[in-house]
């Protein structure tokens, strides 16, 4: 088992990443010390999981009360906050009350969300079973919904209590799923750990089965805790958190204009990893030859690399200009300086946005 710490002072929280039994890794994040110490509890649970497996989930949580998440990007919505918000309510859910998100980044960020307005703050517990939300949405606190107008544009920062990744979950996730989470691991890469995509590089096409894989969990959670730790609310002048946003800026306008689900939110990072790489390159930051590089490691791991049909660029760029690191009306985009290293750039330069979202598929 792997054992991580997201270091907030009194909100310190463990994280615990294996394959050993399910119950082991419960207990080691106070999960079930939480239970049997006789608060209430409630369960927010993705339906595609339960789908997989709910004889497990259903002997480890016998007695506690399980609302059920329609799957898919669709369900990150108000609406679907109100009817999980009115669950907790009917069950009599307190202060005191913690609730449980089993799921993926979809359910967790909903859930969470919930947890931090429900009676205005319960704690949560993250069980993470995809591979996007164990090395990424889990850890950090980010929540909330997205609204037509764009990404996760109502939220909170709520940490969990403790997050508890058990990776044989990753064994029934579709291979689309898979890949999309590699996008994130790839950022990760990119934006802080050359090492890790030379190991990504040399070891092909990642799996639920690669003997990295854990390894590969736990190193992608300790950079996420390390820059939460230091900027927990992404407010840093320069880098920080908002470096994690490495692609998204792309991703979270390709997501929002094609409709919520038609993209992965995975895939549609890794055509923002491309086309925020491709920026560094023309604009200098980044030497020649680098996006090559990149291209290859995201053909390999399955994720596209340009719109699969047109989208309209008029559409993309406004939904760009609603990005939460806009300061002032400026866009600031995350880029490249070598395979490692990333930066903020205040002011990106709009004409050769224009152009790359043409290079990558957008039309008008
Ligand atoms: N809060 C953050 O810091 C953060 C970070 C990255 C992404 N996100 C958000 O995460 C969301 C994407 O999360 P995701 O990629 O996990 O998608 P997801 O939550 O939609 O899950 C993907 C699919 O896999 C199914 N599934 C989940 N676990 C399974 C399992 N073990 N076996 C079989 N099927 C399973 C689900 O039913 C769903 O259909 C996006 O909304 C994104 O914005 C948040
Ligand atoms: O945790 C963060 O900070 C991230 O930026 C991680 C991203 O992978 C994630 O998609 C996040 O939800 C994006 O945040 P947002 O503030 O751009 O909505
Ligand atoms: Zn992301």
């Amino acid at each position: 088992m792997e054992s991580l710490t997201v270091k907030l002072g009194d909100r310190s929280y463990p994280i615990r990443i294996g394959f050993e039994l399910f119950e082991s890794l419960l207990e080691s994040t106070h999960l079930n010390r939480d239970r049997r110490s006789g608060r209430k509890c409630a369960i927010a649970v993705d339906a595609g999981v339960l789908e997989h497996h709910q004889p497990m989930l259903d002997e480890a949580f016998e007695e506690i009360p399980r609302w059920i998440m329609p799957v898919g990007e669709r369900s990150k919505s108000l609406k679907t906050a109100e009817d999980l918000l009115q669950f907790l309510a009917t069950q009599g859910m307190d202060r005191s009350s913690f609730l449980i998100a089993i799921g993926g980044g979809v359910l967790g960020d909903l859930a969470g969300f919930c947890a931090s307005i429900y009676l205005r703050g319960i704690e949560f517990y993250q069980i993470p079973t995809t591979l996007l939300s164990m090395v990424d949405s889990s850890v950090g606190g980010k929540t909330g919904v997205n609204l037509p107008a764009g990404k996760n544009l109502a939220g909170a920062f709520q940490q969990p209590l403790g997050v508890s990744a058990w990776l044989p979950f990753l064994r029934t996730l579709s291979i689309r799923e898979f890949s999309a989470g590699m996008a994130e691991v790839i950022k990760y890469g990119l934006l802080a750990d050359e090492d890790l995509f030379h190991l990504l590089e040399k070891s092909g096409t990642i799996t639920a089965d690669s003997p990295v894989l854990e390894n590969l969990v736990a190193r992608c959670c300790q950079i996420k805790a390390d820059i939460v730790a230091d900027d927990e609310r992404e407010q840093a002048s320069e880098g920080g958190r908002a470096l994690l946003n490495l692609g998204h800026t792309f991703g979270h306008a390709i997501e929002a204009i094609a409709g919520y689900g038609e993209y992965l939110h995975g895939e549609a990072v890794a055509i923002g990893l491309l086309m925020a790489v491709r920026y560094s390159e023309e604009t200098g930051i980044l030497s020649k030859g680098n996006f090559e590089r990149v291209k290859k490691l995201i053909i390999t791991n399955g994720l596209p690399d340009q719109l699969r049909s047109p989208l309209d660029t008029e559409s993309l760029l406004t939904a760009m200009a609603r990005d939460k690191k806009v300061r002032e009306g400026k866009l600031r985009l995350i880029v490249l300086e070598s395979i490692g290293t990333s930066r903020v750039v205040e002011a990106a330069d709009s004409f050769l946005l224009r152009e790359l979202w043409h290079e990558f598929g957008a039309q008008g």
